[in-house]
């Protein structure tokens, strides 16, 4: 399937705003120019204002009647970039004025009897980063041969509308009251809500009560009662529901069978921007319900007698401090991380470890271009699929978490590891995705399924003027590429911090300040992302 989106995936660095609307541009074109609809494709309405609908490469097209939609009804089809296709109004050198629906933006489509008509559900952008659900509903002629035609468009209509991605998803909300700002309910009902049920998802709902909670929900979560987990948080419930799930009883089938999602409500929305390209709750639940299944790669962590999950980031040093140890600052905003962030580093704080890393991928070229080879391969929504597929068959008569193939850190060092002191240490960061937040594509190389994880070691006692650089790079998009930072694929590590006191980050949630040890399982997680192979740029 060409879509915009997969497009997008073939060069993630390049403006999205910019591909899409050429795309979309050179496909109205291409259509209206050559005209190569087939009459098969064709529904014919019994309207005094529309004359028919037509299926068309990537949209559905309302074939109007003299000027088409009323003036008032013109406003929302003002094209502008929100995250998916555009809702157009063309007229065509031959006068008729037409109105293309993207599949993207079709939620549902249906045949009701009396009278004879069919209803198309789909999204229209209320503004730049919100999308609200709309219908429309034409009367079709009364007779057996047109109830049959029109039957078998709408089939047609919504198999090309979600492709790949599975109608009617049966989804659990669960909903932290307390991320972010305190809003999550509120998004919820307004922003995602009506879109799901538009799709005609079923939907049950569930408020966390504490802490923790979203872990005891996945752990008694009845998997074959749900397809996808829905989270209106931060990443800290996404981060709850995967280790929820590894608690089951059967933990493997659970974290392949249930899709963990985000709509995102919180502080640190990284699933959403990663696997969605949007902090916005409704593009995002337009996402969940387009999203295709993909697998994702799950970092085992082991810290003293533990053993739990990570999908994100694991963090010591200067991005953990800055993120967990400026609660003082919450006041400040989103600010206060950044404010932290600086303070530490003019001040050139280091934060002694000692570090043992299994490592994958040494050189950052060779990095690059496993990333491009990984990419090349799998820019289809198919391969994700195969890739589910893939690691199902790992799974074949394995129903516990994969056993840890360097074992934990209470073991000796594995064999042929080497314990490195970093007495000068500014920033130990591991992860799994591309964004950590918004703006900050800190692991441009991360992939969701490639077994590997993205590690990148700093100094604390690089210059000062390095270090903004380095930390302005990173808007930029060039911070891998500088010569202070090193860069590795890793499979595994075990970092031991030096001192008592101090942060470890793991999914931005603060874990005790102690040794760890790490290790990537591929594909042992599932989620939905919009389609493409990697994650939005
Ligand atoms: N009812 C509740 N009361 C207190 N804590 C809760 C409740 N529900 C969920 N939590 C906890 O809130 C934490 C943060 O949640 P989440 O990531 O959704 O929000 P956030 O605003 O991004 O978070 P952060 O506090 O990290 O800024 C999670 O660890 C979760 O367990």
């Amino acid at each position: 399937m060409t879509t915009a989106h997969s497009n997008r995936d073939a060069d993630p660095f390049a403006d999205p705003s910019s591909i899409h609307d050429h795309e979309h541009e050179h496909e109205h074109q291409h259509e209206h120019e050559h005209s190569n609809t087939l009459v098969s494709d064709t529904l014919l309405i019994n309207d005094r204002q529309v004359s028919a609908l037509v299926l068309r490469a990537e949209c559905v097209t309302i074939r109007h009647v003299g000027l088409g939609p009323r003036e008032d009804d013109r406003t929302w089809n003002r094209p502008h970039w929100c995250g998916l296709g555009n809702v157009w109004n063309i007229t065509t050198p031959s006068g008729i004025t037409t109105t293309d629906i993207p599949y993207y933006n079709i939620l549902d489509a249906y045949l009701s009897s009396t009278p004879p008509a069919v209803t198309i559900e789909y999204v229209r952008s209320v503004s730049k980063a919100s999308v609200h659900p709309a219908h429309l509903a034409y009367a079709i002629t009364s007779d057996k041969s047109a109830d049959e035609q029109a039957s078998a468009f709408l089939n047609t209509l919504l198999a090309r509308s979600y492709a790949h991605s599975q109608q009617r998803k049966r989804v659990l909300v669960l909903i932290n009251p307390f991320g972010g700002q305190g809003r999550a309910e509120q998004l919820w009902t307004r922003e995602a809500k009506p879109i799901f049920t538009a799709a005609k998802c079923s939907l049950d709902t569930q408020v966390t009560a504490y802490r923790g909670h979203a872990v005891e929900i996945a752990e008694q979560l009845d998997i074959d009662k749900y397809d996808v987990v829905a989270c209106c948080s931060g990443d800290g419930l996404p981060h709850e529901v995967f280790n929820g799930l590894a608690k089951q009883k059967f933990p493997r089938r659970a974290l392949s069978k249930i899709a963990v999602v985000q709509i995102p409500c919180g502080t640190g929305n990284a699933m959403s921007l990663n696997l969605n390209g949007t902090e916005s709750p409704s593009l995002a639940a337009l996402a969940i319900v387009k999203g295709v299944r993909r697998p994702l790669d799950l970092v085992s962590i082991t810290q003293g007698e533990n053993r739990y999950l990570s999908f994100l980031s694991q963090a010591v040093g200067i991005v953990a401090e800055s993120d967990l140890g400026t609660e003082n600052l919450r006041w400040m905003g989103s600010a206060r991380f950044t404010y932290g962030f600086l303070v530490r580093l003019l001040g050139k704080t280091v934060y002694p470890c000692d570090v043992a890393v299994k490592v994958e991928i040494e050189s950052k070229e060779a990095i690059k271009e496993s990333w491009r080879e990984a990419r090349t391969q799998d820019t289809s929504v198919e391969d994700g699929q195969n890739k589910v597929r893939e690691a199902e068959a790992d799974d074949e008569g394995e129903t516990q978490l994969p056993p840890l193939r360097y074992g934990t850190v209470k073991q000796s060092l594995p064999e042929g590891w080497h314990m490195q002191a970093m007495p000068e240490l500014g920033n130990f960061y591991c992860g799994n995705m591309l964004h950590m937040s918004s703006d900050s594509p800190i692991f441009p190389c991360a992939l969701p399924c490639d077994g590997r994880a993205d590690l990148v070691t700093v100094a604390g006692t690089i210059p000062r003027l390095a270090a903004i650089d380095l930390l302005l790079s990173v808007e930029k998009g060039t911070f891998m590429d500088k010569p202070l930072v090193d860069y590795r694929k890793v499979s595994a590590y075990r970092i031991i911090p030096r001192g008592d006191e101090g942060y470890i980050s793991i999914d931005g949630e603060r874990v005790p300040f102690a040794p760890f040890q790490a290790e990537v399982h591929r594909g042992l997680g599932c989620v939905l992302s919009r389609g493409g192979s990697g994650y939005c740029a």
